[in-house]
């Protein structure tokens, strides 16, 4: 359920002609994604990815291609958008803002092996090293500011504990956070799920849907990726999977002190972010269309073990 915006093998052809890609031999819609329609499109030359996007805001896509364009220009493991004969990267199709991406090999590792942690913590190291230095600005639409603005709207439907534990957390987070921040800034990924990658075998073929990317607290988007890939079934971490992630990522780039003492209220705090990201989803702004929404317990559990039992203790960077 996720081609929103039927095309034709004929518009898709025509479109191709723009691109040195080769011509269209097939299209396929692809049912796994939630917000924008995707195709597979191959040609006689190439395997691409074909997306309409269908929400948001659309005047900031060309932040989107400008970070895509400067990773892979540094050799990242991104789908660069592929730009037509003139140099443009950015078209319509159907009425819908659209971007052509090379197709990356690989499935979502839903059960990541620790050499597969090793993996996403190098390219993640690596992309940190460098988004340090992107020009582009988008500030981070998830960030404190957007948790004290939006958990208010969710209170009426939670549990007097849950409300405390909600408020109380925020308040925390502002104490520690809410003054101009020193931590190390660049571009982010801003979501960096396992189903936001894709492998073959151990080997990261790539990290797609850059869509929440903007430009933040880098140790934001470590913490959302601990949360992510190192969580067990009861939300405790699993030391293995985090040293491994956090033991290559440090390689690429060491945290700073000031990274490692917020570190434990960091991890609190993306957790709480997408707890309330659920849960505006659920009982606020249900998507126009129907999808099963993603479960908000699943970080309360989270949320609620990182307070049980506190962080681990961070590798340090000699370790690597
Ligand atoms: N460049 C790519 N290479 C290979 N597969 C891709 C690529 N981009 C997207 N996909 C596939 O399409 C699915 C949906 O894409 P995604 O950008 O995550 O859409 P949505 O934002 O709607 O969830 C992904 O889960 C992945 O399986
Ligand atoms: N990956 C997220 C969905 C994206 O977050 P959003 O804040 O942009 O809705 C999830 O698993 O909830």
């Amino acid at each position: 359920m996720a081609v929103f915006t039927p095309l034709s093998d004929a518009q898709v052809a025509e479109f191709l002609r723009r691109f040195d890609v080769g011509n269209l031999v097939s299209l396929e819609g692809v049912a796994g994604g939630t917000e924008n329609t995707t195709f597979f499109v191959t040609t006689d030359r190439r395997e691409l990815v074909l997306t309409l996007f269908e929400q948001g805001e659309h005047e900031e896509l060309p932040f989107f291609v400008d970070l895509l364009d400067y990773l892979d220009e540094h050799r990242l493991p991104v789908p660069g958008p592929v730009h037509d004969r003139e140099g443009i990267a950015l078209h319509s199709l159907a009425g819908k803002p659209s971007l052509l991406f090379p197709r990356l090999p690989g499935r979502h590792p839903m059960a990541p092996n620790l050499m597969q942690c090793q993996a996403l913590g190098d390219a993640l190291g690596r992309m940190h090293a460098v988004s340090q230095h992107f020009p582009g600005h988008r500030p981070n639409p998830r960030d404190l500011n957007w948790l004290v603005a939006m958990h208010h709207r969710v209170l009426g439907y939670l549990s007097p504990e849950d409300q405390a534990l909600m408020k109380d957390e925020v308040e925390i987070y502002q104490g520690v956070f809410g003054a101009a921040s020193e931590l190390p800034h660049g571009a982010l990924h801003g979501d960096l799920f396992r189903d936001n990658t894709l492998f073959e075998g151990d080997r990261l073929g790539g990290i797609i849907d850059f869509y929440n990317g903007c430009t933040g607290d880098l140790l934001f988007d470590l913490a959302i990726v601990i949360n992510d890939w190192a969580s067990g079934p009861e939300g405790q971490l699993d030391r293995e999977r985090h040293d491994a992630i956090l033991c290559a990522y440090q390689a690429r780039r060491p945290l700073t002190d000031d990274e490692r003492e917020v570190w434990p209220t960091m991890l609190r705090m993306t957790a709480l972010r997408y707890w309330l990201s659920r849960l505006l989803v659920v009982y606020v702004d249900p998507p126009a269309h129907d999808l099963t929404p993603h479960d908000p317990a699943q970080f309360h559990t989270i949320l609620t073990a990182r307070l049980k039992h506190g962080a681990l203790p961070l590798p340090e960077a000699s370790n690597t």
